[in-house]
């Protein structure tokens, strides 16, 4: 369902109408698209729109009286317009602003947030938080923007039949991604079989692969359907696909190319129609550098790749995925824990998960388990978790001349430097918002923000602050 925050945009120039799009999207917000008259007003009122983009000269041949009728349906709606000759009587309103030429995205973004700031000024209830916490096949959950980017691209690649290259860190989720992928294709009735490449011995994945017939080797006593045959017509998620021995490799590559296999032992060919959807932890581009990797392959595997990026890369999913698994590992174990302190979700917000959802999946189990009711709080976390914090006191910033051999990763240094300084600052106000923002030299709302946005929390929250 659209949310009333929905941005509508009146463009009919596709490339233009696309970046907005894409743009606004990325920053969290659901976008409708009209490029011509017939229901514009119809749209505004059952979108729920709240703001409209327009080229100005497009919208005034749709619909020259548009700033009256739009008010109509919505008082507050905003109209940010650009391109010249606006015929749209725009003069005195306070609901229009006008973008200069040519387009400018940062520009757009600002007059994005005053238009929001001037829907809050009005009704403070005007807008929805954009960027609905969102699951993918009620399986996977993420509400941070490059998790809503990802759950888009799966929707749109779902459909073809191209092969997939899934990338990223262990534990975030690439086969959960490979089987939403599988499961909003057309093959959805049919097999999802998935086999991990490290984990069978060197000396049986062929087989494991393709089949073999009676014979073909001491053991194989009966003839055996591989799994490129139980996925015919289905999709065959090979995982760690960076652990295949360069031989199986080749015979890989023939398969994808020729759609054909031959089972051990057997020299007549089989014709198959599977989606390859591969994953890696290790980045395959460094093996195919090392020549640990084909690269012919490589480019085969990878006509779509997605990288799921680590979890403290996208901390606003925190919180979300520990209520997702509370929910679960409650009602799997019939306990009754009834949630996180707000000091110990800012300790696992600022944990670097290297196991990544894997890791948090795991604790939360561990601690509904051990908990059994009540509310989680820094106490029942194991020590790993509460020896980061302290970390986080200590000097995190390399000083003087102390700069490590191996190199830092400034953003994520410099990320860390403000958290602890933010946490500082509301430890010496003793969680007053107001007058830590003083001691930092913020504007309150600009501390809530930054709380908001890392997901930072100290002690009890207070709203009242
Ligand atoms: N976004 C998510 N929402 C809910 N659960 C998730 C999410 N991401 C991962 N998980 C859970 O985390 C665990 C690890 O996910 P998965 O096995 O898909 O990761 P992976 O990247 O394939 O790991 P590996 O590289 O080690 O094989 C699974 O139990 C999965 O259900």
């Amino acid at each position: 369902m659209d949310t009333p925050g929905t941005i509508f945009i009146v463009e009919d120039d596709r490339k233009t109408r696309d970046l907005i799009s894409a743009f606004l999207k990325y920053q969290g917000y659901d976008i409708a698209h009209a490029t011509q008259a017939s229901n514009i007003f119809d749209t505004i009122h059952e979108k729920h729109i709240g703001i409209v983009i327009a080229d100005l000269k497009l919208l005034a041949d749709i619909a020259p009286n548009f700033i009256e009728e739009a008010k109509k349906i919505n008082p507050l709606l905003v109209l940010i317009g650009y391109r010249s000759n606006a015929h749209i009587n725009s003069a005195n309103e306070d609901n229009v602003f006008l973008l200069s030429k040519p387009l400018n995205l940062d520009e757009l973004e600002s007059l994005v947030m005053r238009a929001r700031e001037f829907q809050t000024m009005k009704t403070p209830h005007a807008w929805t938080a954009p960027r609905a916490p969102r699951t993918l096949c009620s399986s996977i959950i993420g509400k941070s923007s490059r998790m809503a980017a990802l759950f888009e691209l799966i929707e749109k690649i779902a459909a073809s039949n191209a092969t997939v290259l899934i990338q990223g860190e262990s534990g975030t989720g690439k086969e959960l991604a490979a089987r939403a992928i599988h499961q909003l294709s057309s093959r959805s009735d049919k097999n999802f079989v998935p086999i991990n490449c490290a984990a069978i011995p060197e000396d049986l994945i062929e087989s494991e692969l393709f089949g073999h017939i009676k014979g073909s080797f001491t053991g194989a006593y009966a003839n055996r359907a591989g799994r490129f045959e139980m996925a015919d017509k289905g999709t065959l998620f090979l995982d760690e696909i960076g652990d295949m021995k360069a031989n199986l490799q080749v015979k890989l590559l023939r398969v994808l190319q020729s759609k054909e296999f031959e089972p051990v032992g057997s020299t007549k060919s089989q014709k198959v129609d599977v989606r390859i959807i591969a994953a890696s932890n290790k980045k395959l581009e460094d093996l195919v550098e090392s020549q640990d990797f084909r690269e012919d392959l490589f480019y085969r595997l990878s006509v779509i790749p997605i990288t799921i990026p680590p979890l403290r890369d996208r901390r606003e999913d925190i919180p979300l995925l520990i209520d997702f698994f509370l929910d679960r590992f409650n009602g799997e174990k019939r306990h009754a824990v009834t949630g996180f302190s707000s000091e110990t979700l800012g300790i696992l917000c600022a944990y670097d998960w290297p196991g990544n959802v894997r890791e948090l999946e795991n604790l939360v189990e561990r601690l509904v388990i051990l908990k059994d009711s009540g509310l989680i709080t820094p106490d029942d976390l194991p020590e790993k978790y509460l020896s980061r914090t302290v970390q986080v006191q200590a000097p995190a910033v390399p000083v003087g001349n102390e700069f490590p051999e191996s190199g830092i990763c400034l953003n994520s240094v410099l990320d860390e430097f403000e958290n602890r300084l933010i946490l500082q600052a509301l430890e010496r106000t003793r969680g007053n918002k107001k007058e830590a923002a003083m001691l930092l030299n913020l504007k309150r709302t600009t501390l809530i923000e930054k709380l908001k946005k890392k997901n930072l929390a100290y002690g009890k929250e207070s709203e009242t602050q």
